[in-house]
Protein backbone atom coordinates (compact mmCIF):
# COMPACT_ATOMS: atom_id res chain seq x y z
CA UNK A 1 0.00 0.00 0.00
CA UNK A 2 1.32 3.60 -1.01
CA UNK A 3 0.48 6.18 1.04
CA UNK A 4 0.57 9.68 1.36
CA UNK A 5 -0.37 12.19 4.41
CA UNK A 6 -0.84 15.72 4.14
CA UNK A 7 2.07 16.37 1.84
CA UNK A 8 3.73 19.49 0.91
CA UNK A 9 5.83 20.33 -1.17
CA UNK A 10 7.35 23.92 -2.45
CA UNK A 11 9.43 25.11 -4.80
CA UNK A 12 10.25 28.85 -4.11
CA UNK A 13 7.62 31.03 -4.00
CA UNK A 14 5.84 28.10 -6.20
CA UNK A 15 3.78 25.27 -4.21
CA UNK A 16 4.08 22.16 -6.30
CA UNK A 17 2.21 19.57 -3.91
CA UNK A 18 -0.20 21.03 -1.36
CA UNK A 19 -1.51 19.12 1.68
CA UNK A 20 -2.00 15.76 -0.45
CA UNK A 21 -3.52 12.64 1.63
CA UNK A 22 -4.53 9.44 -0.53
CA UNK A 23 -3.89 5.77 -0.32
CA UNK A 24 -3.48 3.62 -3.36
CA UNK A 25 -4.59 0.05 -2.21
CA UNK A 26 -2.65 -3.46 -3.73
CA UNK A 27 -4.35 -5.15 -6.02
CA UNK A 28 -5.76 -2.64 -8.08
CA UNK A 29 -4.70 0.46 -10.77
CA UNK A 30 -5.11 3.53 -8.92
CA UNK A 31 -4.68 6.53 -11.69
CA UNK A 32 -3.54 9.83 -10.90
CA UNK A 33 -4.89 12.04 -13.06
CA UNK A 34 -4.25 15.39 -13.52
CA UNK A 35 -3.39 18.27 -16.70
CA UNK A 36 -0.01 19.16 -17.13
CA UNK A 37 1.55 20.75 -14.10
CA UNK A 38 -0.74 19.67 -11.36
CA UNK A 39 1.70 18.06 -9.48
CA UNK A 40 1.57 14.20 -10.01
CA UNK A 41 5.42 13.71 -11.43
CA UNK A 42 6.51 15.97 -8.00
CA UNK A 43 4.20 13.78 -6.19
CA UNK A 44 5.78 10.56 -7.39
CA UNK A 45 9.34 11.49 -6.60
CA UNK A 46 8.31 11.90 -2.85
CA UNK A 47 6.51 8.87 -2.77
CA UNK A 48 10.10 7.93 -3.94
CA UNK A 49 12.52 9.36 -1.61
CA UNK A 50 14.24 11.74 -4.30
CA UNK A 51 12.60 14.64 -3.40
CA UNK A 52 11.89 15.87 0.28
CA UNK A 53 8.32 17.07 1.13
CA UNK A 54 8.13 20.15 2.96
CA UNK A 55 5.42 18.50 5.32
CA UNK A 56 3.64 15.72 5.75
CA UNK A 57 4.61 11.67 5.17
CA UNK A 58 4.86 9.67 2.17
CA UNK A 59 5.42 5.59 2.83
CA UNK A 60 5.37 2.23 1.21
CA UNK A 61 3.84 0.09 3.13
CA UNK A 62 4.43 2.04 6.03
CA UNK A 63 8.14 2.78 5.65
CA UNK A 64 9.44 6.22 3.73
CA UNK A 65 11.35 5.36 0.69
CA UNK A 66 14.60 6.14 1.84
CA UNK A 67 14.29 3.62 5.20
CA UNK A 68 13.45 0.90 3.09
CA UNK A 69 16.17 -1.87 3.58
CA UNK A 70 15.92 -3.08 -0.49
CA UNK A 71 13.57 -0.56 -1.78
CA UNK A 72 13.54 -2.59 -5.50
CA UNK A 73 11.64 -5.18 -3.59
CA UNK A 74 9.21 -3.31 -1.73
CA UNK A 75 8.19 -0.58 -5.27
CA UNK A 76 9.83 -0.66 -9.04
CA UNK A 77 9.40 2.81 -10.74
CA UNK A 78 9.12 4.01 -14.43
CA UNK A 79 9.43 8.02 -14.18
CA UNK A 80 11.21 8.44 -17.07
CA UNK A 81 11.79 5.89 -19.51
CA UNK A 82 14.57 7.95 -21.23
CA UNK A 83 16.67 8.29 -18.28
CA UNK A 84 17.81 4.47 -19.53
CA UNK A 85 19.70 5.98 -22.93
CA UNK A 86 23.07 3.75 -21.87
CA UNK A 87 25.41 2.08 -24.29
CA UNK A 88 24.93 -1.21 -22.51
CA UNK A 89 22.93 -3.61 -23.84
CA UNK A 90 19.57 -3.74 -21.81
CA UNK A 91 21.06 -7.35 -20.54
CA UNK A 92 23.77 -5.62 -19.25
CA UNK A 93 21.51 -2.52 -18.46
CA UNK A 94 19.18 -4.58 -16.28
CA UNK A 95 21.95 -6.87 -14.70
CA UNK A 96 23.75 -4.18 -13.21
CA UNK A 97 20.80 -3.25 -11.71
CA UNK A 98 19.98 -6.64 -10.36
CA UNK A 99 24.02 -6.70 -9.12
CA UNK A 100 23.33 -4.07 -6.70
CA UNK A 101 20.21 -5.37 -5.12
CA UNK A 102 21.51 -9.11 -5.20
CA UNK A 103 18.96 -10.62 -7.76
CA UNK A 104 20.31 -13.26 -9.97
CA UNK A 105 20.77 -13.62 -13.92
CA UNK A 106 18.23 -15.54 -13.93
CA UNK A 107 15.50 -12.84 -12.98
CA UNK A 108 17.12 -10.89 -15.53
CA UNK A 109 16.14 -13.25 -18.12
CA UNK A 110 12.75 -13.80 -16.67
CA UNK A 111 11.89 -9.96 -16.29
CA UNK A 112 13.67 -9.35 -20.16
CA UNK A 113 11.12 -12.16 -21.39
CA UNK A 114 8.29 -10.72 -19.75
CA UNK A 115 8.46 -7.45 -21.53
CA UNK A 116 8.94 -8.91 -24.77
CA UNK A 117 12.34 -7.53 -25.39
CA UNK A 118 14.24 -11.47 -25.69
CA UNK A 119 14.87 -10.87 -29.19
CA UNK A 120 16.60 -7.41 -28.78
CA UNK A 121 18.34 -8.12 -25.43
CA UNK A 122 21.64 -7.88 -26.70
CA UNK A 123 21.16 -5.06 -28.57
CA UNK A 124 22.18 -1.03 -27.38
CA UNK A 125 19.40 -0.07 -25.35
CA UNK A 126 20.37 3.62 -26.16
CA UNK A 127 19.39 3.33 -29.69
CA UNK A 128 16.28 1.71 -28.67
CA UNK A 129 12.73 3.13 -29.37
CA UNK A 130 10.36 5.20 -26.91
CA UNK A 131 8.42 2.22 -26.81
CA UNK A 132 10.93 -0.45 -25.95
CA UNK A 133 12.88 1.95 -23.68
CA UNK A 134 9.40 1.94 -21.98
CA UNK A 135 9.86 -1.72 -22.38
CA UNK A 136 13.01 -2.12 -20.76
CA UNK A 137 12.03 0.53 -17.94
CA UNK A 138 9.61 -1.55 -17.17
CA UNK A 139 11.64 -4.67 -16.76
CA UNK A 140 13.56 -2.92 -14.08
CA UNK A 141 10.70 -1.67 -12.18
CA UNK A 142 9.91 -5.55 -11.97
CA UNK A 143 12.98 -6.97 -11.22
CA UNK A 144 12.89 -6.92 -7.47
CA UNK A 145 9.40 -8.59 -8.06
CA UNK A 146 7.75 -5.59 -6.03
CA UNK A 147 4.15 -5.32 -4.37
CA UNK A 148 3.92 -2.01 -5.42
CA UNK A 149 4.85 -0.13 -8.84
CA UNK A 150 5.15 4.03 -9.34
CA UNK A 151 4.62 4.43 -12.84
CA UNK A 152 4.93 8.00 -14.14
CA UNK A 153 3.40 8.45 -17.69
CA UNK A 154 3.98 4.96 -19.30
CA UNK A 155 1.85 5.58 -21.97
CA UNK A 156 3.12 8.70 -23.12
CA UNK A 157 4.14 8.45 -27.13
CA UNK A 158 3.55 5.25 -27.28
CA UNK A 159 1.75 3.27 -30.68
CA UNK A 160 -1.34 1.79 -30.32
CA UNK A 161 -0.18 -1.67 -30.03
CA UNK A 162 2.59 -0.44 -26.93
CA UNK A 163 -0.27 1.37 -25.34
CA UNK A 164 -2.78 -1.84 -25.14
CA UNK A 165 0.21 -3.77 -24.05
CA UNK A 166 1.10 -1.20 -21.15
CA UNK A 167 -2.66 -1.04 -20.02
CA UNK A 168 -2.84 -5.20 -19.82
CA UNK A 169 0.55 -5.22 -18.40
CA UNK A 170 -0.93 -2.80 -15.46
CA UNK A 171 -3.84 -4.78 -15.28
CA UNK A 172 -2.57 -8.22 -14.85
CA UNK A 173 -0.18 -6.99 -12.20
CA UNK A 174 -2.43 -5.48 -9.89
CA UNK A 175 -4.60 -8.91 -10.12
CA UNK A 176 -1.26 -10.59 -8.85
CA UNK A 177 -2.43 -8.49 -5.90
CA UNK A 178 0.11 -5.58 -6.82
CA UNK A 179 -0.44 -1.77 -5.61
CA UNK A 180 -0.14 -0.35 -9.00
CA UNK A 181 -0.08 3.72 -9.08
CA UNK A 182 -0.04 5.02 -12.53
CA UNK A 183 -0.06 9.30 -13.57
CA UNK A 184 -1.98 10.25 -16.70
CA UNK A 185 -2.77 13.85 -17.87
CA UNK A 186 -5.59 11.31 -20.59
CA UNK A 187 -8.62 10.79 -19.24
CA UNK A 188 -9.88 8.80 -21.76
CA UNK A 189 -6.76 6.58 -20.99
CA UNK A 190 -7.02 5.80 -17.50
CA UNK A 191 -10.83 5.70 -17.91
CA UNK A 192 -9.83 2.18 -19.30
CA UNK A 193 -7.08 1.19 -17.45
CA UNK A 194 -7.90 2.32 -14.05
CA UNK A 195 -10.30 0.69 -11.13
CA UNK A 196 -9.47 4.08 -8.76
CA UNK A 197 -8.82 7.53 -9.35
CA UNK A 198 -7.23 9.85 -7.50
CA UNK A 199 -7.51 13.35 -9.41
CA UNK A 200 -5.39 16.50 -8.68
CA UNK A 201 -5.53 20.00 -9.78
CA UNK A 202 -2.76 22.94 -8.97
CA UNK A 203 -1.38 20.26 -6.24
CA UNK A 204 -4.48 19.59 -4.15
CA UNK A 205 -7.03 16.74 -3.92
CA UNK A 206 -9.89 17.18 -6.83
CA UNK A 207 -11.33 14.24 -6.52
CA UNK A 208 -10.60 10.16 -4.89
CA UNK A 209 -12.94 7.80 -6.14
CA UNK A 210 -13.71 4.24 -8.46
CA UNK A 211 -13.36 5.15 -11.86
CA UNK A 212 -17.01 4.19 -12.33
CA UNK A 213 -18.20 6.53 -9.86
CA UNK A 214 -16.18 9.51 -11.29
CA UNK A 215 -18.24 8.32 -14.79
CA UNK A 216 -21.46 8.26 -13.23
CA UNK A 217 -20.71 11.39 -11.53
CA UNK A 218 -19.07 13.60 -13.93
CA UNK A 219 -21.08 12.93 -17.00
CA UNK A 220 -23.97 14.62 -17.59
CA UNK A 221 -26.94 12.04 -19.22
CA UNK A 222 -28.60 13.73 -22.02
CA UNK A 223 -30.97 12.62 -24.59
CA UNK A 224 -31.31 13.29 -27.89
CA UNK A 225 -35.61 13.78 -29.15
CA UNK A 226 -36.77 13.83 -33.07
CA UNK A 227 -40.62 14.64 -33.28
CA UNK A 228 -42.53 16.59 -35.76
CA UNK A 229 -43.99 18.29 -32.70
CA UNK A 230 -41.32 19.84 -31.49
CA UNK A 231 -42.16 22.81 -29.67
CA UNK A 232 -45.10 20.81 -28.08
CA UNK A 233 -43.11 18.56 -26.32
CA UNK A 234 -40.47 20.85 -25.22
CA UNK A 235 -42.99 22.81 -23.81
CA UNK A 236 -44.23 19.53 -21.78
CA UNK A 237 -40.99 18.59 -20.52
CA UNK A 238 -39.73 21.73 -19.43
CA UNK A 239 -42.82 21.76 -17.48
CA UNK A 240 -41.57 18.72 -15.76
CA UNK A 241 -38.28 20.48 -14.71
CA UNK A 242 -35.82 19.35 -17.71
CA UNK A 243 -33.95 21.73 -19.58
CA UNK A 244 -34.15 22.00 -23.27
CA UNK A 245 -32.51 22.63 -25.95
CA UNK A 246 -33.01 23.10 -29.43
CA UNK A 247 -30.38 21.86 -31.64
CA UNK A 248 -29.81 20.75 -35.28
CA UNK A 249 -31.18 17.14 -34.40
CA UNK A 250 -33.96 17.54 -32.80
CA UNK A 251 -34.07 18.45 -29.03
CA UNK A 252 -31.34 18.07 -26.57
CA UNK A 253 -32.79 17.04 -23.07
CA UNK A 254 -31.15 17.08 -19.44
CA UNK A 255 -32.74 16.09 -16.49
CA UNK A 256 -35.43 13.49 -17.74
CA UNK A 257 -34.06 9.96 -18.98
CA UNK A 258 -35.45 8.09 -22.06
CA UNK A 259 -38.33 6.44 -20.33
CA UNK A 260 -40.08 9.24 -18.65
CA UNK A 261 -39.57 11.26 -22.24
CA UNK A 262 -41.35 8.63 -23.69
CA UNK A 263 -44.19 8.31 -21.44
CA UNK A 264 -44.54 11.90 -21.45
CA UNK A 265 -44.58 12.52 -25.10
CA UNK A 266 -47.21 9.43 -25.27
CA UNK A 267 -49.31 11.13 -22.81
CA UNK A 268 -49.33 14.36 -24.38
CA UNK A 269 -50.35 12.28 -27.94
CA UNK A 270 -47.03 13.29 -29.64
CA UNK A 271 -45.21 10.98 -31.97
CA UNK A 272 -41.53 9.96 -31.46
CA UNK A 273 -39.08 9.58 -34.49
CA UNK A 274 -35.98 9.34 -32.06
CA UNK A 275 -35.37 8.82 -29.05
CA UNK A 276 -31.68 8.59 -27.71
CA UNK A 277 -29.59 8.63 -24.69
CA UNK A 278 -25.72 10.29 -24.61
CA UNK A 279 -22.89 10.79 -22.17
CA UNK A 280 -21.42 13.95 -22.35
CA UNK A 281 -17.22 13.44 -22.99
CA UNK A 282 -15.46 12.06 -20.07
CA UNK A 283 -12.06 13.94 -20.93
CA UNK A 284 -14.62 16.84 -21.13
CA UNK A 285 -15.73 16.95 -17.79
CA UNK A 286 -12.15 16.26 -16.50
CA UNK A 287 -10.87 19.74 -17.96
CA UNK A 288 -13.96 20.71 -16.79
CA UNK A 289 -13.43 19.44 -12.91
CA UNK A 290 -9.54 20.70 -12.63
CA UNK A 291 -9.62 24.09 -14.37
CA UNK A 292 -10.05 25.56 -10.89
CA UNK A 293 -9.16 23.10 -8.30
CA UNK A 294 -10.05 25.11 -5.00
CA UNK A 295 -13.21 26.15 -6.81
CA UNK A 296 -14.22 22.26 -7.37
CA UNK A 297 -12.35 21.20 -4.13
CA UNK A 298 -15.62 19.52 -2.81
CA UNK A 299 -17.55 18.97 -5.39
CA UNK A 300 -16.66 15.41 -6.38
CA UNK A 301 -17.15 12.37 -4.27
CA UNK A 302 -13.83 11.37 -2.20
CA UNK A 303 -15.28 7.75 -0.84
CA UNK A 304 -12.47 5.67 0.24
CA UNK A 305 -8.72 6.16 0.02
CA UNK A 306 -8.64 9.84 1.07
CA UNK A 307 -7.89 10.09 4.77
N1 LIG B 1 12.44 21.24 -9.57
C1 LIG B 1 11.50 22.16 -9.70
N2 LIG B 1 11.77 23.48 -9.55
C2 LIG B 1 10.81 24.40 -9.68
N3 LIG B 1 9.51 24.14 -10.00
C3 LIG B 1 9.19 22.85 -10.17
C4 LIG B 1 10.15 21.80 -10.05
N4 LIG B 1 9.51 20.62 -10.29
C5 LIG B 1 8.22 20.93 -10.55
N5 LIG B 1 8.02 22.27 -10.49
C6 LIG B 1 6.74 22.97 -10.69
O1 LIG B 1 5.77 22.34 -9.88
C7 LIG B 1 4.54 22.20 -10.57
C8 LIG B 1 4.14 20.74 -10.64
O2 LIG B 1 5.00 20.05 -11.55
P1 LIG B 1 4.93 18.49 -11.86
O3 LIG B 1 5.99 18.18 -12.86
O4 LIG B 1 4.91 17.74 -10.60
O5 LIG B 1 3.49 18.38 -12.53
P2 LIG B 1 2.88 17.20 -13.39
O6 LIG B 1 1.48 17.08 -12.95
O7 LIG B 1 3.74 16.01 -13.30
O8 LIG B 1 2.90 17.80 -14.82
P3 LIG B 1 3.40 17.16 -16.21
O9 LIG B 1 2.31 16.23 -16.63
O10 LIG B 1 3.53 18.36 -17.08
O11 LIG B 1 4.71 16.49 -15.92
C9 LIG B 1 4.74 22.83 -11.94
O12 LIG B 1 4.26 24.16 -11.88
C10 LIG B 1 6.22 22.81 -12.11
O13 LIG B 1 6.65 23.87 -12.93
Amino acid sequence: MIEAKNITKRYGGKTAVNDLSFTVEAGRVTGFLGPNGAGKSTTMRLLLGLDRPDAGRATINGVAYRDLAQPMRVVGALLEARAVHTGRSAYDHLLCLAQTQGFGKRRVQEVIEQVGLGSVMRKRAGGFSLGMSQRLGIAAALLGDPAALILDEPVNGLDPEGILWIRNLMKSLAAEGRAVFVSSHLMNEMAVTADHLIVIGRGQLVADCSTAEFIERSTKQSVLVRTPEQEKLAGLLRAQGATVTETEDGLAVVGLDAPRISELAAAGNLALHELSTSRGSLEEAFMELTKDAVEYDAAVPTTGGAK
